[in-house]
């Protein structure tokens, strides 16, 4: 049954809305609508969140993994400018326009960053942000459903009933089916010392192999998103929660320094009009767009803002700087012996695909409770892992000038946080406690190589008044010399894990145009520059929590740095990347800021 865009009094338009409310969210993401379902809790609060993008409508791409169609939401016309690093390709730059935001369209991996990822934030000047901090509140945003113990045991599935919690709203475990090759690729895994995890999601996990959790609403099997989570479940009593979706806010509304409301439009265009906040503007926009609404809204590098003859409210020069994403490469194979079934036999047999469609119909195990395309095992890698040389890579890292990996003309702030967080990334490199990258093999014709922490920083900037323009992404991938030189390793360990008998026994060539004859790490590097995608779509920390005197935007509260009732609650905020996937660690920081914000304001149940 599709579900169409809900009709109640929560969702308003353009002439029901208030003009008035206590707190307004730009951005209907995770973070959005996390923020709006708890501040909501206390019926003498009203929150707006205004959303760019529209409800979805149920669609089958949206609701079935197996039928994942993420294009229906992208944000239109988003592409970054030539990468100087990559042969000058330019690329898509895709993120998410609907109501959930990212959690609508993606590919459901749901993984915690590393231990000393979080921790690492805390030690940039980021107090109350380490594991410990966000442990509870990871523990209060989910809700996990255990497979059978018979299931379990057949597909390797583990985990620590400990760290895994099972009230919050966001439902996640694991497909119910998978393709017979992904025991090949997890054998062969482990004979090259890559031994199994047995729960990525805990304290100090080790790096290794492990099947990983998907946002699935058990035993529908059908996505787990922010839509569901945390406005369909709790609008027919919260009177308060106003949604108005396709909408684009434009500005935030200034008195004396104080954020008291912002301007919107119609995202296909139309005439602005202004709500006001009572309390706060918290922006929610997404990597990609909440440094646009505040440079638009005069807070930004002062440079940029007086040439567009935009009035300075306050000169953040980090705003927008220090862009973060986790870069992609494929690498084609050629099976003489593959097993099937296997993602291929999905896409292109129509009998098999019908007959999965039925299984899953009928709530039976089903290859459509896998995002098409995707396996269900990954590695997650050390750099110790991946090469024996990885003492000599960090110190060659070490010994180069951070300068020289950022612009010319970066502002000296900036340049001081990217100082601070080379030096906690090497050293969680060289220790070998954070991952450096993910390896995958769908059990078709490609494996997968994801590169986790990049040291180049990119930007993403306007360069129009208007806000409906695109902006300016420049992920500047592989401009420090050590992101090819790490992803070079994990390109041979993937080469170690075919070379393994276990995948020999499938008969894998590596294709064109990587293959045999590439065997020096400067020709592996070299086509790698022609293939590297820049990003997995996990744009983040353009408006990063770190010390102003560390080019940081936002305190270690969300508080924009300059102005007063201005929190930015989305990925923006990061400083860094981490070991994981975004999407566990945004509810989780969502439900933390949730919390500080009900303190400080003594609502719910904080008085
Ligand atoms: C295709 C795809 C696949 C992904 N796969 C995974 C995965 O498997 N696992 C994982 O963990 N993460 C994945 N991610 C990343 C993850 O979904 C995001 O990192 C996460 O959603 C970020 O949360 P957020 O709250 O910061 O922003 P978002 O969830 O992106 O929400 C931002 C919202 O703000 C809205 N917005 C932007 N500008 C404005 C404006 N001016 N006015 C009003 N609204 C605005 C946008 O339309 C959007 O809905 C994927 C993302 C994509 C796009």
């Amino acid at each position: 049954q599709p579900r169409l865009v809900p009709r109640h009094a929560t969702v308003v338009d353009r002439q029901t809305v208030n003009s008035n409310y206590t707190f307004i969210i730009a951005g209907g993401g995770i973070a959005g609508l996390t923020l709006a379902d708890r501040l909501t809790e206390d019926s003498s609060v009203t929150v707006l969140v205004l959303e760019a993008g529209p409800f979805d409508q149920g669609q089958d791409g949206i609701l079935i993994p197996g039928a994942f169609a993420p294009y229906l939401y992208f944000w239109p016309n988003l592409v970054t400018v030539p990468q100087v690093g990559l042969n000058d390709r330019s690329f898509p730059a895709i993120c998410a326009q609907v109501v959930g935001g990212g959690s609508t369209i993606n590919a459901m991996v749901f993984l915690r960053g590393a231990t000393v990822d979080y921790d690492g934030w805390e030690s940039l000047g980021n107090p109350r942000h380490s594991w410990d901090d966000l442990f509870p509140y990871f523990l209060k945003s989910e809700n996990f459903t255990r497979p059978s113990a018979s299931f379990a045991k057949a597909g390797n599935i583990s985990w620590d009933e400990a760290v895994r919690a099972h009230k919050g709203p966001v439902k996640y475990s694991y497909p119910n089916y998978f393709y017979p090759g992904s025991a090949n690729w997890w054998n062969a895994a482990k004979s090259v010392g890559l031994e199994p995890v047995k729960d990525p999601n805990a304290p100090n996990s080790k790096n290794g192999i492990f099947w990983f959790p998907t946002v699935l609403d058990v035993p529908s099997m059908t996505r787990s998103y922010a839509r569901r989570n945390h406005y369909d479940k709790v609008i027919t009593s919260r009177p308060n929660y106003h949604v108005l979706a396709s909408n684009t806010v434009s500005k935030i509304l200034f008195r004396n320094k104080q954020a008291i409301g912002v301007s919107y439009l119609p995202t296909a265009g139309g005439t602005a009009s202004s709500v006001y906040a009572s309390k706060e503007v918290i922006l929610a926009a997404g990597g990609l767009h909440t440094p646009q609404i505040l440079q638009l809204s005069g807070i930004g590098p002062k440079k940029l803002l007086e040439k567009l003859s935009i009035p300075v409210v306050a000169d953040l020069p980090g705003v927008g700087q220090n862009l973060q994403d986790q870069p992609t490469l494929e690498v084609p194979y050629n099976f003489s012996a593959n097993v099937i079934p296997n993602p291929g036999t999905f896409l292109t047999n129509a009998t098999y695909n019908a007959e999965q469609r039925a299984f899953y119909d009928a709530h039976q195990p089903s290859a459509y409770s896998i995002i098409a395309t995707l396996s269900t095992n990954i590695a997650r890698v050390s750099l110790q892992q991946a090469t024996a040389a990885y003492k000599q890579m960090v110190a060659q890292a070490r010994a180069r000038n951070p300068a020289d990996s950022l612009p010319t003309d970066v502002d000296a702030t900036v340049l001081e946080g990217y100082k601070a967080q080379r030096k906690l990334i090497l050293q969680q490199f060289e220790s070998g406690s954070a991952a450096i990258g993910n390896l995958h093999w769908g059990t078709a014709d490609s494996a997968l190589i994801y590169l986790l922490k990049p040291l180049s920083r990119g930007s993403v900037n306007i360069n129009s008044t208007d806000p409906l323009a695109p902006v300016v992404i420049d992920y500047r991938t592989a401009t420090d010399p050590a992101d090819l030189q790490v992803y070079t390793a994990l390109f041979r360990k993937n080469r170690q894990i075919f070379a393994a008998r276990n995948m020999q026994v499938l008969g894998p060539t590596e294709a064109s145009p990587f293959g045999a004859q590439l065997t020096t790490d400067a020709q592996i590097a070299t086509v790698m520059r022609n293939q590297v995608n820049p990003s997995n779509s996990h744009q983040c920390c353009t408006a990063a929590m770190m010390p102003r005197k560390l080019g940081g935007v936002v305190s270690s509260e969300h508080e924009v740095y300059g102005v007063k009732g201005l929190r930015v609650a989305d990925i923006s905020f990061w400083p860094t990347e981490v070991s994981g996937a975004p999407t566990a660690t945004m509810y989780a920081s969502a439900e933390l800021l949730a919390d500080m914000i009900k303190k400080e304001y003594c609502l719910d149940d904080y008085c």
